[in-house]
C-alpha cells in the first residue's frame, strides 16, 4: 500500500515522480515557486497534469496519455484530503459541526457523525473547543481544528501545505509535536520550509527546484543568516 505518482505540467514547470510507503510521512521543501504546491495540487484532484499517473494503494487515481487523455478520478473520490495553510473553516458552524461536517456528508448518521468529531477533536486536544465559532479561535486553535476536521474525513492520504506558515514561534513547536502524534503510521505529505518540521514529522524527504527532484539541500544550514557563517557556530 502506497502512493506512486508521476506527472507533468507544464504551465507550472513541473516534472515529478514521487513516492510515498504505507505509514510514511514525506517532508517536501524547496524554495518559492518550486512546485511544492502544485505537486499537493496534482494529487488532491485540484490540479490536471499534462501526462501522468498516479496510483493510490493500487487504485488508479489518474493515467494520462501524452495527449491528456485517460482516467481522472474526482478529487472527492479520491481518499485524499488537503489541509491548506488557510484552515478555511465553515465560519456559520460550530467547531464541532465543522468537524462532523465530513463524516455527514458522506452519509453518517448525526450521532455517529457527531461522535467521530469529538474523538478527533479530542486528539488535537481542542474538546474544549467544541461549542466556539471559526471567528472564535486563534490561529494555532483553529489550524487544530482544521486538522481534526481532516482526520476525521479518514483520507487514505492527508497532504499539509506548510501548516505551520501563519503561526507565531511559540504556537508553532506544539502543533508540530502533535501533528508528529497524529501522523505517525499514517501517509501524509507535508510541504514545508522548515527543517525542524522535517526532522520531527517526516520519515522521508523530498527536495523540489524548478519542478524537479534535486539533490538534499546541505543539512541543518539555516536559509537565513548573516552571509558570514557568523549563525553556525562550531560545537565546543
Ligand atoms: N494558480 C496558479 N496559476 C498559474 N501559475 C501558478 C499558480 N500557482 C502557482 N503557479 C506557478 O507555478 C509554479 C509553481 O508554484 P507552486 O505554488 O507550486 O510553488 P511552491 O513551491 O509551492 O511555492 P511557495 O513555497 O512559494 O508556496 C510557479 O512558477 C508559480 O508561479
Amino acid at each position: 500500500m502506497s502512493l506512486e505518482l508521476t506527472a507533468r505540467v507544464a504551465r507550472r514547470g513541473l516534472d515529478l515522480s514521487v513516492t510515498v510507503a504505507e505509514g510514511q510521512t514525506l517532508a517536501v521543501t524547496g524554495p518559492n515557486g518550486a512546485g511544492k504546491s502544485s505537486l499537493l495540487e496534482v494529487a488532491a484532484g485540484l490540479l490536471v497534469p499534462d501526462t501522468g499517473r498516479a496510483v493510490l494503494d493500487g487504485r488508479v487515481l489518474f493515467d494520462l496519455d501524452a495527449r491528456g487523455r485517460g482516467r481522472w478520478v474526482p478529487a472527492p473520490e479520491r481518499g485524499i484530503v488537503l489541509l491548506a495553510q488557510d484552515p478555511l473553516l465553515f465560519p456559520h458552524l460550530s467547531v464541532l459541526e465543522n468537524v462532523a461536517f465530513g463524516p455527514r456528508a458522506r452519509g453518517a448518521g448525526r450521532g455517529p457523525a457527531r461522535e467521530r468529531a469529538l474523538r478527533w477533536l479530542a486528539a488535537v486536544d481542542a474538546t474544549g473547543l467544541a461549542r466556539r465559532r471559526p471567528g472564535e479561535l486563534s490561529g494555532g486553535q483553529a489550524q487544530r481544528v482544521a486538522l481534526a476536521r481532516a482526520l476525521a474525513a479518514e483520507p487514505r492520504l492527508l497532504l499539509l501545505d506548510e501548516p505551520f506558515a501563519s503561526l507565531d514561534a511559540e504556537t508553532a513547536p506544539a502543533l508540530r509535536r502533535l501533528l508528529a502524534r497524529v501522523l505517525a503510521d499514517r501517509m501524509a505529505v507535508v510541504v514545508t520550509h522548515d527543517p525542524a518540521d522535517v526532522a520531527a514529522l517526516a520519515g522521508a524527504g523530498l527536495r523540489i527546484e524548478h519542478g524537479r527532484a534535486a539533490p538534499p539541500a546541505r543539512d541543518h544550514q539555516p536559509d537565513r543568516g548573516s552571509g558570514t557563517g557568523a549563525a553556525v557556530r562550531p560545537a565546543r
